[in-house]
């Protein structure tokens, strides 16, 4: 048995009206066992980019598999249709379920381009109707922001580590449960969400507030901390901590004479206090907030002299956070400062003490940064970003569409005005056909039952909408659509059935998925497109069905 979804408001019930009653309708009119095949896809990736990661696929295998209306569910439904809906019709709904709906996707975390199907879901025609909006609502913003935080650590690098802060902004408390989950999927190494940690062991992670800081009023504070039988720490904590910012005065001119006037003797003393009070708290963690007063005039300084007290005991700090003003200008500050320190007193490692950079980051400023890094060395280690990314504010919705392709083996089509918006039919199998150089060349569409390309033998792509062609003679040939879920058998199937994979195994898939295609196609500006072909026989049926369907305009 498959878990149930993890929210539990994803029920049959979060669905829309229209999708109840155009299943009524399509029981009026004896259409609702016909056999229909939806796909599940994407007409444009976000952000401006050129891929997406696909993610929500497991979340939607959960629906499936606990599919059905309740009791409480149909009473409400009878509630809310016109009373003449015949009774028969809610005794059906409640012996729904997807006992005969069979689920082929491609695997969560996979990186994805337009128009090609990510699930395809076949079944009786109202079954999988029914599924369409949950489907969407599960899928579309798992997607948009697994992309939004593929996208952050493309431009961040693979050295740096990304911390997930987004629950206060995010839009609601299901919001921020699915960005912890999805950003940590997208190449994200930590969440500040505690509740995304229990449920689908995301580690969790983060530093301390201004509050904390701003709590505190002077130094006599320090000596009220608590402190255990067993500690290391001296009962003089506050005079080791004061002792070393003497030292750091003494040393200070030497220090920064080169680099700015800078007045150590102004450090604010409650801060200090509240350092060396988190610091008996968390003396191996210790990480520091350093903007509350002054970056340079206080905060680094007073981190040093506590990180080099707990030095003088035999602990290592962990770094500090900035949270304000020009994050690079005061990154290579507090990071010249470190290396001074390490110089002069001879303390190994202390230039490498990690910085971390919060406030309103998005991936403008992560690259922004990044380039205003100095050839020597990046002075930023870490990101811990929040609202833009979990909000995706530069994209705030991606637009997935669920459509009918196929009903009882003939294709069906949707035809726009909007060519992008143009459905196209029938059941397809899709390949992503890798060339010689280990890159993905083009992703093609066939229907289901042609034959798969074959290494080493030429195969004609079309592109869907014009007469472009290209032959393509793949080294490696990657079937997309995979079978999840085959109703009958209630549960997985086979390959899948053991278990899906856990959500570590799709970050690290979706890592390599990212690492695997041709960089300039992973551009966050400005990327080179990415071939989505049509197969010679895909390519005539779906024009027929244009041809056949299009309305024939009269001209004057
Ligand atoms: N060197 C930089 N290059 C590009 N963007 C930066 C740089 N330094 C900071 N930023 C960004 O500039 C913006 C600064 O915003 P704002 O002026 O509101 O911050 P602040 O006044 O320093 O902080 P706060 O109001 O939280 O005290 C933030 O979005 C930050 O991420
Ligand atoms: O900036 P974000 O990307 O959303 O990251 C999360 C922010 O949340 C916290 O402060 P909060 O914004 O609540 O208050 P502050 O900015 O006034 O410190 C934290 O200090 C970050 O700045
Ligand atoms: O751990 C942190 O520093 C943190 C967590 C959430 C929001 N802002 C900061
Ligand atoms: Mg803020």
């Amino acid at each position: 048995m498959i878990a149930r979804p993890t929210n539990p408001m994803v029920s049959s019930l979060l669905n829309e009206m229209y999708h109840v009653t155009t299943a009524y309708a399509y029981w009026k009119a004896g259409k609702h066992l016909d056999r229909a095949v939806f796909d599940l896809c994407h007409c444009k990736p976000p952000f401006g980019g050129e891929f997406t990661v696909f993610a929500g696929l497991e979340e939607c295998l959960r629906f499936v598999a606990n599919f059905g209306f309740e009791d409480s569910g149909i009473d409400y439904l009878r509630s809310v249709m016109p009373s003449y809906v015949e009774e028969e019709f809610f005794g059906s709904l409640k012996e729904l379920d997807c006992s005969r709906v069979i689920i082929h996707a491609i695997p969560e975390g996979t990186v994805v381009f337009p128009r090609v199907p990510l699930i395809r879901i076949e079944g009786p025609l109202w079954v999988v109707q029914l599924l369409e909006t949950t489907f969407l609502a599960l899928v579309n913003y798992a997607s948009l922001v697994a992309t939004n935080a593929a996208r952050y650590r493309l431009v961040a690098g693979s050295s740096k580590v990304l911390l997930e802060f987004g629950l206060r902004r995010a839009q609601g408390p299901d919001g921020s449960i699915s960005a912890s989950k999805y950003c940590y999927l997208g190449g994200f190494d930590f969440t500040s969400n505690l509740e995304a940690g229990r449920l689908f062991g995301v580690p969790v992670g983060g530093t301390h507030s201004h509050a904390f800081v701003s709590s505190f009023m002077g130094l006599d504070e320090i000596a009220l901390s608590r402190t255990s039988e067993n500690t290391k720490f001296c009962k003089d904590f506050g005079t080791r901590i004061q002792h070393w910012l003497s030292k750091l005065k003494a040393k200070f001119y030497s220090f920064f004479s080169a680099v700015e006037s800078l007045h150590v003797k102004e450090t604010n003393e409650s801060e200090l206090a509240a350092f060396g009070s988190y610091a008996l708290a968390f003396p191996e963690g210790f990480l520091a907030l350093v903007d509350t007063y002054d970056v340079m005039k206080s905060g680094v300084p007073n981190f040093c002299a506590v990180a080099l007290a707990l030095h003088s005991l035999g602990y290592k700090a962990r770094g500090i956070r900035l949270d304000s003003g020009d994050l690079s200008y005061l990154s290579k500050q507090a990071r010249a400062f470190f290396r001074n320190v390490e110089e002069e007193l001879n303390i190994s490692g202390f230039g490498n003490t990690t910085i971390i950079a919060s406030n309103d980051i998005n991936e403008d400023t992560i690259d922004a940064l990044t380039k205003q890094a100095s050839s020597s060395a990046d002075e930023i280690n870490g990101f811990g970003i929040g609202t833009q990314l979990v909000t995706c504010y530069k994209q705030p919705a991606l637009g997935c569409i669920y459509k009918l392709v196929e009903v009882n083996g003939h294709s069906r089509i949707k035809i726009s005005e909007d060519v992008a918006k143009v459905t196209i039919p029938c059941k397809k199998q899709c390949y992503r056909l890798y060339g010689e150089q280990g890159f993905a060349l083009v992703d093609l569409m066939q229907k289901d039952e042609e034959p798969a390309p074959q290494v080493d033998e030429p195969v004609l792509c079309r592109h869907p909408f014009n007469l472009n062609k290209v032959y393509v003679v793949p080294k490696r040939v990657e079937p997309l659509l995979q079978c999840y879920w085959k109703g009958s058998l209630g549960k997985l199937v086979k390959i899948h059935q053991k278990e899906l994979p856990s959500l570590k195994e799709t970050r690290e898939y979706c890592r390599q998925q990212l690492a695997a295609m041709r960089p300039d196609h992973m551009r966050i500006r400005s990327p080179t497109s990415y071939k989505v072909s049509v197969s010679a026989q895909l390519y005539d049926d779906f024009h027929t069905a244009l041809f056949n369907e299009g309305p024939v305009k009269e001209l004057r």
